[in-house]
This record gives C-alpha cells, sequence and structure tokens, in this order.
C-alpha cells in the first residue's frame, strides 16, 4: 500500500531492544526492528501480530511510555521526544487494556485527571459531555471504580483518553478482557467517535476479526518488523503475505464453520 504523503503520525527507523533474559547467547531482544511507516490524518489502524511481536513496544514509542534506541517518531512533524509532556498528554489519548483508574477518585476526577495535570479543571458540564461520549448517563460522574463492571471501567478509560481533546488515540489491547458483546458495542462506539471527533486512532488488537471489521488499515507485526500493510478488504482478498493471511484465516474459517452448521439439516 502507497504511504499517506500527510502523515499525521510519522516512525522513522524506529529500534528498540531490552536486555535480554530469555536466551543466554544474545545479549539483547530487539522488540521493535527498524519500523518506518506513515500514518495518515484520519485514519483507523490496527496493530496486529503474534504475542511478543512488539506491537505495545512501537505503540508506547508514541507518548514516550518506552523512548526508542534509534529513529524517531513524529507528530505532525515534530519529534515527540522534544515535545512536553503535557503538550502529549493534550494530543494524545490512550487507553490500555485494565484501564487503570485509580481507586480512590470517583469517575469524575479520573476522567479529568489529563486536564487536572495539565493545570485545568474540567467542569462538571464535560464530564457529562464526556460519559455521553462513552453513552454512560451523568449519575455514572460520583461513582468509585470499585463500583463498575469491567465494561463500565473500561468505557470511563475512553473518556479519560477524550479529555484532553486529542488528535490521536492510541488503544493497547482495550477491549481484551471484555465479554464478546461488550468487547463489540465499544468497539462499534469507539469507531463511531473515531469519525466524530476527527481522530487518528491506533489500536493494538490480537483479535484479526475486530481489526477488519474496526479499521481501515492493517499492520501486522512479526519479530519487531511490519510484515504487511494492507486494507482490510485487500487482506481478505489474499493480499499480505504468508503471516498475515495466517491471521486472517481464523476468523475466515470460523465465519465458514458457523455457516455450515446453520446450514445442516435437522432439528435446531
Ligand atoms: N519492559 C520490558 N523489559 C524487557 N523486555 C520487554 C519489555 N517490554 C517488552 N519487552 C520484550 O519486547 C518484545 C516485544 O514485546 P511487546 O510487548 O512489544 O510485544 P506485543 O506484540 O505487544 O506482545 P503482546 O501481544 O503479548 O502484548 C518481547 O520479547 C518482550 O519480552
Amino acid at each position: 500500500m502507497d504511504q499517506p504523503s500527510h502523515a499525521l503520525l510519522e516512525f522513522v527507523n524506529v529500534r528498540k531492544a531490552f536486555a535480554s533474559t530469555v536466551t543466554e547467547d544474545s545479549a539483547v531482544d530487539v522488540a521493535v526492528d527498524g519500523v518506518s511507516c506513515g500514518i495518515a490524518a484520519g485514519s483507523f489502524v490496527a496493530l496486529v501480530g503474534a504475542s511478543g511481536s512488539g506491537k505495545s513496544t512501537l505503540l508506547k514509542t508514541v507518548n514516550r511510555l518506552g523512548d526508542p534506541d534509534s529513529g524517531q517518531v513524529l507528530l505532525a512533524g515534530d519529534n515527540v521526544q522534544d515535545a512536553a509532556p503535557a503538550m502529549l498528554r493534550r494530543r494524545i489519548g490512550y487507553v490500555f487494556q485494565g484501564v487503570g483508574l485509580f481507586p480512590h477518585m470517583n469517575v469524575a476526577d479520573n476522567i479529568g485527571i489529563g486536564p487536572r495535570l495539565s493545570g485545568t479543571r474540567a467542569s462538571d458540564g464535560r464530564i457529562a459531555e464526556l460519559l455521553e461520549l462513552v453513552e454512560l448517563d451523568g449519575s455514572y460522574a460520583g461513582r468509585m471504580p470499585h463500583e463498575l463492571s469491567g465494561g463500565q471501567r473500561q468505557r470511563i478509560g475512553v473518556a479519560r483518553a477524550l479529555a484532553g481533546n486529542p488528535q490521536l488515540l492510541l488503544m493497547d489491547e482495550p477491549f481484551g478482557a471484555l465479554d464478546p458483546l461488550t468487547r463489540d458495542g465499544l468497539g462499534k462506539r469507539v469507531r463511531a467517535l473515531h469519525g466524530q471527533l476527527n481522530l487518528t486512532t491506533m489500536m493494538v488488537t490480537h483479535d484479526m476479526a475486530e481489526a477488519l471489521l474496526l479499521a481501515d488499515r492493517i499492520l501486522v507485526m512479526e519479530k519487531g518488523r511490519i510484515v504487511a500493510d494492507e486494507t482490510p478488504r485487500s487482506l481478505l482478498k489474499g493480499a499480505g503475505g504468508p503471516i498475515a493471511q495466517a491471521m486472517v484465516a481464523v476468523p475466515r474459517e470460523q465465519a465458514a464453520a458457523l455457516a455450515q452448521m446453520a446450514q445442516l439439516d435437522g432439528p435446531a
């Protein structure tokens, strides 16, 4: 696929290794191995790949949870390593599995933590608006995290990520711990918010079906490199190479097996 000419986000030969604890012969474990790629403003990109392929490490170079050893990450042309943390918090929303709500703070304070760290206060009206975006009514503002279901907590995580009106939304397995119905509903909601709020979204997921249904571009990682960069449609038509196709085969075979079961004669 062609690289977008006006990328909001750009990875330029990004590399990151960790001291190896796995093998004795290699001193380092290369998590991200020279990734270069542009992410166009407004796109919804899914980052997929086997466990340990480097997805989270790559994502964390964007909001500086883990700086690269070499290479650059540019946000609207600026190197994120030169950016003030408050500016990055404003421009980048981050949602991850487990959410990380502060247990001693109510929902409103959790949602407003980003603005507060930047020296402003989210008004009650703004908190209500953010709750509405994630389809929760205003009465949730005063609840404590332990009074919420996992799905509600994840919704609060999304509201918190949107509190600073970010340009870019990063999500790391955001729906991984949810039951399939909640996961489906929240995925659709996030996709709708992506359009409504003119976001650029980058989502790590293990679930190729989720990536195919939600994203408009899919990057497949393997051993720290991007081995396929395709649209869902082109992946479904067979593009992307053997690693990508092995991942697409899983939901395709499940769908075929279910369709076959539905056609079997006999009592329900
Ligand atoms: N903080 C760390 N310290 C040491 N090694 C790390 C650290 N974070 C990641 N790694 C290693 O870097 C490699 C890539 O890990 P990463 O979490 O980016 O993969 P991933 O594709 O996101 O995996 P998963 O899908 O299981 O979350 C792995 O070998 C992992 O062990």
